[in-house]
């Protein structure tokens, strides 16, 4: 069972090579309070680029409806483990559960987005004629004009891009063409929306503004959103995070339990402090009540609810 179910059981954290994780005696499984599959179940998830293992060992679960950050700094592997979440990716071993199926499966195209760190849009086409260009792919045919232009209409209100729906793309700055991107990606109401640092380069107030969109498309819509970043102060603003380096989970839990972790109470100190522990073989860091069991259920309530 995964996702916010009050009354679980109690977890015993351990350190083991998968990162931090809890140990518990539950048996529903990877899924939520509906009996739902988890958004996403890895195990011994292990990715090969270039000869090397760039994703190693990998164990996880993401609880559907919520906003997990996806967090390590640049060439630890978090756009790898996106491709293979999204199926794009080859030379992938282990297990990968993505809302009950197989990553790469082909029930699951309609019902994943996926935004890659550089915007894909049509410079020469204003940001109303970009998504009617996907709406017509998605929803193609007379039949469906009335719902293609309801969605791309929703989807420009949803990046607030309303004011600008008739610029060309090519005119607007690289935040603004980024929630083009994202608009895409709403349109299909995807049940998972996979985001590889939508904020990067962004200045405080939009990057702000993007978290604030993610909560609600999270709340609005139970929609499960996958988000990475190498900006550890963006971790405060995440329900659930998995921090990774060099290809291996350090961590997956929840900002607040992760704060605990370390006497400065960040995450960015706990981040250091698990790089710590893992480099000298001890006992390891003590328990955090809100840890994922990894393979088994997610954690209940949580106690601090992140900064939108
Ligand atoms: N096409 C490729 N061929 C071989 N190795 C690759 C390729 N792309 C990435 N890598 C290697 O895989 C590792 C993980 O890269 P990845 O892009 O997943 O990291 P990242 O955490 O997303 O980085 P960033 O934050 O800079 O985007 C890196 O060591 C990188 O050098």
């Amino acid at each position: 069972m995964t996702g916010d179910t009050p009354g679980r059981t109690m977890h015993r954290m351990v350190r083991s090579e998968r990162g931090v994780r809890t140990e518990d005696g539950d048996e529903d499984g990877d899924e939520d309070g509906a009996g739902r599959p988890a958004a996403l179940t890895a195990r011994g998830l292990t990715v090969v680029r270039g000869g090397r293992p760039v994703v190693r060992d990998l164990t996880f679960t993401v609880p559907r409806g919520r906003v997990t950050g996806l967090l390590g700094p640049s060439g630890c592997g978090k756009t790898t483990l996106m491709r293979a979440i999204v199926g794009t990716q080859a030379k992938v071993t282990g297990t990968l559960d993505v809302l009950g199926h197989p990553a790469g499966a082909a029930a699951l195209r309609s019902r994943i987005g996926y935004v890659t760190q550089a915007p894909s849009v049509y410079d020469d086409l204003t940001v109303h004629q970009n998504l009617a260009a996907f709406a017509a792919i998605l929803l193609p045919g007379r039949a469906h004009r009335a719902a293609r232009r309801a969605a791309v209409d929703r989807a420009v209100e949803d990046v607030d891009l309303a004011d600008h729906a008739h610029v060309l793309a090519g005119r607007l700055s690289g935040g603004q063409r980024s929630r083009v991107s994202l608009a895409v990606a709403l349109l299909g109401t995807p049940e998972l929306l996979v985001l590889d640092e939508p904020t990067v380069g962004l200045d405080p107030v939009l990057r702000r503004d993007l978290w604030d969109l993610f909560h609600r498309i999270a709340a609005d819509r139970g929609t499960t959103l996958l988000v990475s970043s190498h900006v550890m102060d963006e971790a405060e603003r995440c329900h659930r995070l998995l921090l990774l380096r060099d290809g291996a989970l350090l961590a997956d839990d929840t900002p607040d339990a992760l704060r605990r972790l370390s006497p400065a109470g960040t995450v960015e100190a706990a981040f250091l402090h698990l790089v710590e522990s893992a480099a000298t073989p001890g006992p390891g860091p003590e328990p955090g009540p809100d840890a994922n069991p990894g393979p088994g259920p997610a954690p209940g309530p949580h106690p601090q609810e992140p900064r939108p």
